[in-house]
């Protein structure tokens, strides 16, 4: 399949985007007290990346897809895309934008009354391909997608998993340069998440395409994103590499979010609980590739040698480590038993390489 081009230039750029519903639009008069659903929203999207956009119900995403593809035009302020100012164009401009852009849904949006061979079809009978050559692409995005043997049977007859797949060959059937993804994935149980999340890097990978993740699982994002944003009420509250956005998330709502995703720290009904169960202090060690790591090659922190040396007992209570754009992260808490000295010892110790919690002092 042809690699679109992957330029510096990014595939999507918000300017200040704004979009109020019930508003009128570009009126140039002193803006109505309307809360925005998008909200000076400033945000660059590169060519060849994968970018979640999480949030919560509400937080504007839909809208800001929308204003991605051209269904919304913003109020005020920009939306760029594939070089076209969305705020500006006119129908034949946005229809070249669109052809640029593949849509992929929650609920797939298939035609129930075709084949999945005529599903992925359709997009090229719209685009006017010659038949000869739409079936040899149908039969070669099937092959991609890996339900080639589905091809004559109708969507009614497939998992939720197989009905996404077509979904995903039907948008990339005009090898647009950009992949909308909005709650992809959010039907599907979460072994067909994965298998599903896998098939977009994939296609980010091997075809370069763009994609844009919509979602309200920070799990996703973990999974597959490059870069991620986060919205609330309509504004981009924080923005960034995956990797520094969970090690380092600015706000209460991502902090929530990244909570919820890797489940590392423990919540104060679990400490009184884990309390009931183990003695000594308890502190609770993040485990991060830290700069030194990445420079010796080695990505742990020798958490049990800090406490050996300081003549510390260490009780693993809580905690759990996964992997993040290829590197360790996670966090696990510890009942130390020992003099508050050797403790303090081997807290400080730890403190010097990492994020170390302390939760207060119990049967010490
Ligand atoms: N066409 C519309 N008319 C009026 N209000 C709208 C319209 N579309 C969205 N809104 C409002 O804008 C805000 C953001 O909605 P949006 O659907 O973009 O959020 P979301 O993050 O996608 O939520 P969800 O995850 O529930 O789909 C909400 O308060 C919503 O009620």
């Amino acid at each position: 399949m042809a690699e679109p081009a992957v330029t510096d230039r990014p595939a999507i750029s918000f300017r200040g985007a704004t979009r109020r519903f019930g508003a009128p639009r570009r009126t140039g008069r002193s803006k109505p007290a309307v809360a925005a659903a998008v909200d000076g929203v400033d945000l660059d999207i590169a060519a060849g990346t994968i970018t979640g956009v999480i949030g919560y119900s509400g937080a504007g995403k839909s809208t800001l897809v929308r204003l991605i593809n051209g269904l919304e035009r913003p109020d005020e302020g920009q939306v760029i895309v594939d070089g076209e100012d969305i705020s500006t164009a006119g129908e034949h401009e946005l229809r070249r934008v669109r052809r640029e852009i593949g849509m992929v849904f929650q609920q797939f949006n298939l035609f129930s009354s075709r084949t999945v061979a005529r599903n992925v079809e359709f997009p090229l009978r719209i685009a006017g391909v010659a038949k000869e050559e739409r079936a040899a692409r149908v039969t070669e995005l099937l092959e991609f997608v890996g339900i080639a043997d589905k091809a004559t049977q109708y969507p009614r007859a497939l998992s939720g998993g197989q009905k996404q797949r077509v979904g995903i060959a039907r948008a990339l059937a005009t090898s647009p340069k950009i992949l909308l993804a909005d709650e992809a994935t959010s039907a599907l149980d979460p072994d067909t998440t994965s298998e599903i999340l896998a098939l977009l890097r994939r296609v980010n990978r091997e075809l370069g395409t763009t994609i844009v993740v919509i979602t309200h699982e920070m799990d996703v994002i973990r999974e597959i994103c490059d870069r991620v944003a986060v919205l609330d009420g309509g504004r981009l509250i924080e923005q960034g590499d995956v990797y520094d956005v969970f090690a380092r998330p600015q706000s209460a709502i991502t902090r929530r979010l990244v909570r919820g995703a890797v489940g590392d720290v423990p919540s104060d009904e679990t400490l009184v609980r884990l309390r009931t169960r183990h003695e000594g202090r308890f502190v609770t060690v993040a485990i991060r590739e830290t700069e030194i790591d990445a420079d010796t090659g080695a990505n742990t922190i020798d958490v049990a040698d800090h406490f050996a040396r300081a003549g510390v007992k260490a009780s693993i209570v809580y905690g759990g480590i996964v992997e993040l754009s290829q590197r360790p992260f996670g966090a696990f808490t510890v009942a130390l038993q020992g003099s508050d000295e050797q403790i303090d010892t081997a807290v400080a110790g730890l403190r010097a390489v990492t994020d170390v919690i302390e939760h207060e002092k119990v049967g010490a």
